[in-house]
């Protein structure tokens, strides 16, 4: 049976509550690109064209890009029901942004010399890395039928750690166009995007991608959809975004396939706060969607959620870059932002309804969405201490810009101050990271990817704690009484057949629970795995892509809290804890992984004039040890024989040299040595 006919809507929503749960809700944005001189608004945009070749056999005509002023009176002479507001989804690289840059051309909304600027101008980590992270939105005309359509389009990031983004671009949407890759077919986040589309009663057009493929297969993907999500295969639009064979196809389809949003323009402003991003001159954007009313530059409104009030100096839309407007309607997505500008990202609530100053009480709020959850976390330290405040900015402009990371101040005794990043998911992190070590290269540490820990004590308080060095030490009796819990996540897996076995060994070697096994096509499986976090975070990705030749793929969601055998696994040195090197784990992963911090660290320690133990504990046990034997400086190599007393001496030099580091435990290591035992 399908999923949809075996899971059902109720199953749905229900996968719809847990997974807006957890909360992801990434805001990369636009003043990063801003850091590098370029303007905000067009830089969002330019991630949509980032991969996208150059297209060299268009099968449509494009058509011709109005004027400002052209612009705004040919959408002015809209009405409601010729708006179309759709998000493309797909699992990642099945081709989203490629088509969403092919839908542009076809619109006139931009040329392929726009593109071609746009591409040589950027430089940044999704571009290198080739993924969105970003939800990008665009407004075009469309002229279908002899009529103006005013299409709003949104291209959602492919990646689970970004799905929020899906989530809340579904808030300002009426449909979907659900992407398949033609020599893929049907992946983990393909089923996640049809379950979210689906229990938000979106509706979905299907469009098969990269039919210009040689490894295409058309066929087994129609297959595919109609026994999985019972999606009719007449319905199919078959594309190459590459070569845009079948594109001129996408927007009727469009039209007939998407319903209109519904509002009344006449009626009291609602104004849904999709999305925000920070501007260094006009404060912070909005992203908005109207429900009901009109908004227009000098309106005066007031923010349901925090009660504060603005003035608007600026509505818009992005078309693809910001283009003012005299006014927004109901039915539309564009941009606003206040004169004088919202100072604070914090202020900005995503999900929060606005209306007009006067209002407030005949305006029913949105239900808005739920705040992101940080889920991985590290802590970050200048290798040099000098360095701190530069790091600061840095870090801080970054933040600012991502609503999503959360930011702490920390202090380590091995590593100084520094600060503690919470981020929703495993590339998110590593997004961060690789944001912050281009800019400052070898004079940053960060720790190891961690996930909090539940503590719930006798008397039934909780704790949270997201750092493990202040985990409580199992001296003390109140954790020796508590119980604890730690993060697992539902895993989705799609894999070919022929690797199930290995698929299923690595979920199992990595702590996880079979939940469910099913054949979605003759030789491929969707499985169903409850796994901890930690693990997931332990580059769970990269084990299955190699066990499965980068062919399996992986989707996740929040489940909670499980009870859990957890101990706190220190590393010491001359019996002084490493806080740095420090981890909550599984009791069954101490052995493996205290081996292994003693020999890794072991590797980065020079030889001191002293004995120095590294140490790996559990509480008072010692778990592994490695000894680094002193360095014996030949000091009386020099000497003649007969100098005794000056022979003495110099021992009696270096034996009290030796003690005095010994009796204050000053071990002096190299940060280096951190660096480079934390670095994989
Ligand atoms: N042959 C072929 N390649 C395509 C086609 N569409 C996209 N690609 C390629 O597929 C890769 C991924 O395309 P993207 O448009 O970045 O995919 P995406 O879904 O937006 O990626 P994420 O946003 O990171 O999930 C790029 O190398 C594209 O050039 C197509 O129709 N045919």
């Amino acid at each position: 049976m399908s999923l949809a006919g075996r899971a059902g809507r109720a199953w749905t929503r229900e996968w719809l509550r847990n997974s807006s749960s957890r909360g992801l809700n990434h805001n990369a944005s636009t003043s990063r690109w801003s850091s590098h001189g370029l303007n905000a608004s067009t830089s969002r945009w330019s991630l949509l064209l980032r991969t996208t070749a150059p297209c060299r056999h268009r099968n449509y005509a494009s058509q011709t890009k109005p004027t400002p002023a052209q612009l705004e009176a040919r959408i002015a002479a809209i009405p409601i029901e010729r708006y179309r507001n759709f998000c493309i989804v797909a699992h990642i690289d099945h081709g989203k942004s490629t088509l969403s840059d092919r839908l542009l051309e076809l619109t006139g909304t931009i040329s392929a010399s726009d593109a071609n600027k746009q591409i040589l101008d950027k430089l940044d980590v999704e571009r290198e890395r080739g993924i969105t992270v970003k939800a990008q939105t665009c407004t075009m005309i469309y002229k279908h039928n002899g009529d103006d359509y005013l299409l709003h389009l949104v291209d959602t990031p492919g990646h689970v750690d970004f799905r929020a983004e899906v989530t809340r671009s579904y808030a300002s949407c009426g449909g979907a166009l659900l992407l398949i890759d033609a020599s893929q077919g049907i992946q983990a986040q393909t089923v996640s995007n049809f379950h979210l589309a689906f229990a938000q009663d979106l509706a979905l057009v299907p469009v098969i991608n990269k039919i210009d493929m040689p490894s295409a297969d058309v066929p087994r993907v129609l297959d595919q959809m109609e026994t999985s999500f019972e999606l009719d295969p007449k319905k199919a639009v078959l594309v190459s975004a590459k070569t845009g064979k079948g594109v001129g196809a996408l927007l009727p389809a469009v039209v007939e396939g998407i319903p209109h949003p519904v509002g009344d323009e006449n009626k009291p402003l609602k104004m849904l706060l999709v999305d925000s991003w920070y501007d260094t001159f006009k404060g912070v954007v909005l992203l908005v969607r109207l429900f009901d009313g009109s908004i227009k530059t000098g309106d005066n409104v007031v923010s349901l959620g925090t009660g504060m009030k603005y003035t608007v100096g600026q509505v818009g839309i992005q078309y693809p870059n910001a283009t003012p407007q005299t006014v927004l309607r109901a039915g539309q997505v564009g941009y606003v932002y206040f004169n004088p500008g919202m100072k604070r990202i914090q202020d900005a609530k995503l999900g929060d309804t606005f209306t007009t100053v006067g209002d407030e009480d005949i305006v029913e709020p949105c239900p808005g969405f739920e705040e992101p959850k940080p889920m991985v976390f590290v802590a970050a330290f200048p290798t040099d201490q000098s360095d701190y405040t530069r790091l600061a900015d840095s870090i801080n402009q970054l933040v600012l810009n991502d609503r999503s990371v959360t930011l702490q101040k920390d202090f380590s005794e091995a590593l100084g101050s520094g600060w503690r990043l919470g981020f929703l998911g495993s590339l998110h992190c590593s997004v961060f990271q690789d944001r912050l070590r281009q800019e400052h290269g070898k004079s940053i540490i960060i720790t190891e990817p961690t996930v909090p820990t539940k503590i719930v004590y006798a008397d039934e308080s909780e704790e949270v704690v997201q750092n493990p060095a202040l985990f409580p030490d199992s001296s003390d009796h109140r954790i020796r009484a508590a119980t604890l819990y730690e993060p697992y996540v539902k895993a989705t897996i799609t894999v070919p057949e022929e690797y199930l076995g290995r698929v299923i060994e690595l979920c199992e070697g990595n702590r996880g629970e079979q939940k469910s096994l099913e054949f979605f096509h003759t030789d491929q499986v969707i499985l169903s795995y409850d796994i901890p976090a930690s693990q997931l975070v332990d580059d769970l990705f990269g084990k299955l892509k190699g066990v499965s030749k980068g062919y399996a793929t992986l989707d996740y969601e929040d489940a909670g809290w499980r009870q859990s055998k957890l101990v706190k696994l220190q590393l010491l040195v001359n019996r002084q804890p490493v806080d740095a090197i420090c981890r909550v784990i599984h009791s069954t992963q101490v052995d493996r992984l205290g081996r292994q911090w003693v020999t890794k660290f072991k590797e980065h320690v020079d030889r001191q004039m002293f004995e120095v133990v590294i140490q790996a504990v559990v509480g008072n046990k010692v778990i592994a040890r490695e000894t680094i034997k002193p360095f014996r400086k030949d000091v009386l190599a020099k000497l003649h024989a007969s100098d005794i007393t000056r022979r003495r001496k110099l021992l009696e030099k270096q034996k009290e040299g030796r003690k005095r580091l010994r009796a204050v435990g000053n071990v002096v290591i190299d940060q280096s040595a951190f660096q480079s035992f934390l670095s994989k």
